[in-house]
């Protein structure tokens, strides 16, 4: 299939507002398209299910679901079309959202400060006038974002979202599962080997803990990597892996109910993180800082390229397998304007003023393609 057939097919399906998710895995150059063939408003039930899922912040909310059976799949197996593109959207913020912002982050620190709190993520919503067509942005998207997991997703019931998320919730085959730590952030100068401060550290520190505490009892082993630096468009973050072995009882309705949202999007302690967010952002956050990807989907694994077991070299392996992201650096196209949503990680070692700083640059990586 060509890319102009591939692009032409959901085109037309999303004129019939009918739901649909387009999406590249990082480091691939394959597009997946599922092109759900009905409106009906699916939801998970217990996460058994194979499909695709869209998942709010708010986790007493309901996951969106395109169950497969009710879905055709597309795919582009080679994508690399280029495009020109120069971002004519100006980065100019009113002081009315910088002094929102910034009173927002104060009130956090605030609170830090009396230790009722160790971390909180706090955002915005900052809207943007734009009236490209969503697959544009979705391939803009593709030629700058070549490492994250790329998407647009629609529902007429439910809205129209696209992201480059850097961040993985949970990749699961059979019982060996892998959680990624991200966090700490700071703009790309030309360099990995730069400098990071204790808050950045700390802050980091938080979700591997967080995860690797409250994940340990449904596991059979555990391993945490080194923590490195990883670069996500203009950003740098600190990344740590945690991978292992679930044991035959747990299942993964508990896992994500342990895990998102994880101290990345929300903080420390969780649920009094939570009540901090729903209290004080000025806005409802939606499906940013939630999490989307495939549940339950068959994937072909590479056949091994090593000298021995010349049997498992012939055959590719296939296997199903679950592959969560957090929904991240993403915009809802709404009205002729793309809402982009952006936040960051407070201690009570931040610093206003730059934390507003670090969501300007944050912003720019989905600005810079509308
Ligand atoms: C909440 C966001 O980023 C998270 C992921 C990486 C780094 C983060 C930080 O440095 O605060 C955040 O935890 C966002 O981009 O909106």
């Amino acid at each position: 299939m060509t890319s102009e057939v591939f692009f032409n097919t959901i085109e037309t399906h999303y004129k019939q507002h009918l739901p649909f998710v387009i999406y590249r895995k990082p480091n691939e150059t394959k597009v997946k398209a599922l092109l759900q063939q009905t409106d009906a408003l699916y939801k998970t039930f217990d996460f058994t299910e194979q499909g695709f899922v869209f998942s709010p912040f708010d986790d007493t909310q309901e996951t969106v679901l395109f169950p497969l059976e009710n879905c055709k799949t597309f795919l582009l197996n080679n994508y690399t079309d280029t495009l020109n593109h120069t971002s004519k959207t100006s980065s100019v913020v009113t002081t009315t959202a910088k002094e929102q912002h910034i009173a927002l982050v104060e009130k956090a620190i605030e609170v830090l400060k009396t230790d009722a709190l160790k971390k909180v993520v706090v955002s915005r919503v900052e809207s943007v006038a734009t009236t490209n067509n969503p697959f544009l942005i979705f391939k803009r998207l593709l030629q700058k974002y070549q490492s994250a997991f790329v998407y647009c997703w629609y529902h007429p019931k439910v809205g129209l979202w696209l992201g480059a998320t850097p961040e993985t919730l949970v990749k699961i085959e059979g019982n060996r599962f892998s959680i990624m730590a991200l966090a700490g952030t700071q703009v790309y100068n030309g360099s990995l080997d730069v400098v990071w401060q204790n808050k950045e550290l700390q802050e980091q520190q938080y979700v591997t803990d967080y995860v690797v505490e409250n994940i340990k009892p449904a596991t059979t082993s555990i391993s945490v990597s080194k923590t490195n630096t990883v670069k996500a468009g203009n950003l740098l973050h600190l990344k740590t892996m945690i991978v292992a072995q679930l044991k035959q009882t747990a299942n993964l309705n508990d896992v994500i109910k342990t895990i998102h949202p994880t101290p990345a999007v929300c903080g420390v302690p969780k649920q009094k993180a939570q009540q901090f967010i729903l209290d004080y952002e000025p806005y409802n956050r939606q499906f940013y800082t939630g999490f989307l990807g495939e549940l339950h989907i068959e994937t072909t694994a590479k056949p091994r390229s090593g000298k021995r077991n010349i049997e498992n070299r012939a055959y590719a392996i296939t296997k199903k397998s679950t592959q969560l992201y957090v929904n991240l650096r993403c915009m809802q196209l709404k009205s002729n304007n793309a809402l982009l949503y952006i936040g960051g990680g407070i201690t009570k070692h931040s610093n206003a003023e730059k934390e507003w700083e670090e969501t300007v640059a944050k912003s720019l990586v989905i600005k810079s393609v509308l």
